[in-house]
């Protein structure tokens, strides 16, 4: 079956920036990524800050070009189009929602406006179906109608999140891409926006990207986890069986650090600063922080392996066993490989 979307060895370099300055350095943002989104399945992405969940994310809706590789919408190659197939490709294809709406949404339009935009821009239907698609998209999200004559600046930042929402489904895409959607809100509101991220899902069928520094919400939301560390994905694992049976140190230290998801378990320290995204380390990127790595890490990245069970894969020399207590992988040190 076709993939939704799909990444193919896709690479993400930059020009290093420092002191307001291009330098001659490359920041290595996304490295060889492979990743294929099936319709209604959702796909959790974790990992630490600047491990690239962001840039992958951009790619995925077609904001970002890669460096080299692929990214395919419905199996068609969205880079090998002509700008405007494109533009309408992922148009109608991906909806987006960004970390903080007050800078995603444009200020000076009213909400209906906002809504009615991507409707007027892709030819959706007649004024009057516009106009009613608009009241529709509202109720979808809870929105009372009265507020579509509101500016964002009139908004609540969980009803800014909801025109945000609104807005990535108007053209009703297959697909929601959402990066860290409530980091920006207020605690009180997270839990609504995630909970109609939810009943969105189960009511249009939606597949979803759901990218956050939350692990523990990304694991109640997603059928598949994505672990990213330094710009590769280093594993992938069934939702359910994340927090005890991942096979990469670097997931089962990030899950046994998540408060309240594994009661019985002392955390896994990670040790170390992450390395610089302009020099990643030879080898595993983690091999640095890693308490099981040796100098086969340092020489070889680990291809990766298929586990025992479908959609679990990992990239890793020394994997934890797979039924091995996470309370009891945990080292003082990481032992710095020669
Ligand atoms: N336009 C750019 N120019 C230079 N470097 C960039 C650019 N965009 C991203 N980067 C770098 O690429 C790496 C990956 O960034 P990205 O934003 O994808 O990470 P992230 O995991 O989403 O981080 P966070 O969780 O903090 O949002 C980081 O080192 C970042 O500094």
């Amino acid at each position: 079956m076709t993939a939704l979307v799909e990444l193919s060895d896709a690479h993400v370099v930059h020009r290093a920036r420092g002191g307001g300055v291009l330098r001659r350095d490359r920041v290595y943002a996304l490295t060889g990524a492979d990743l294929a989104v099936a319709a209604g399945e959702t796909v959790g992405v974790v990992g630490e800050s600047g491990c690239g969940k962001s840039t992958l994310a951009r790619l995925l809706v077609g904001v970002e070009r890669p460096t080299s590789g692929t990214v395919a919408l419905g199996g068609r190659d969205l880079w090998s189009m002509p700008a405007a197939r494109r533009r309408a490709a992922v148009g109608t294809g991906v909806g987006m929602v960004f970390q903080d709406p007050s800078t995603a949404l444009n200020r000076r339009l009213p909400v209906g406006r906002v809504l009615r935009d991507p409707l007027d821009v892709h030819r959706r239907g007649t004024r009057a179906e516009r106009d009613a698609r608009v009241r529709e998209l509202m109720g979808l999200v809870g929105l009372p109608l009265p507020l579509v004559a509101a500016l964002p600046g009139q908004l609540s930042g969980g009803q800014r999140q909801r025109v945000a929402i609104a807005r990535a489904l108007a053209l009703e895409p297959a697909l929601l891409v959402a990066d860290e959607p409530t980091s920006a809100l207020d605690v009180s509101v997270r839990a609504q926006i995630l909970n109609l991220l939810l009943d969105l899902r189960e009511r249009l069928g939606l597949a979803m990207v759901f990218v956050s520094h939350d692990i523990q919400t990304v694991r109640r939301m997603s059928d598949r986890v994505v672990t990213m560390y330094l710009g590769r994905i280093v594993e992938e694992t069934p939702a359910a069986e994340v927090a005890d049976r991942a096979r990469h140190p670097y997931t089962r230290a990030l899950f046994s650090a998540a408060p309240g998801l594994l009661r019985r378990v002392e955390p896994i320290p990670l040790t170390g600063p992450v390395p610089s995204a302009t020099r990643p380390p030879s080898g595993c990127p983690f091999r640095t922080r890693c308490w099981r790595a040796d100098d086969e890490c340092a020489a070889r990245l680990p291809e990766f392996t298929v586990a025992s069970r479908p959609a679990h894969r990992y990239r890793c020399h020394h994997p934890v066993e797979e039924d091995r207590a996470t309370h009891d992988l945990a080292r003082p040190h990481p032992r710095e490989p020669s």
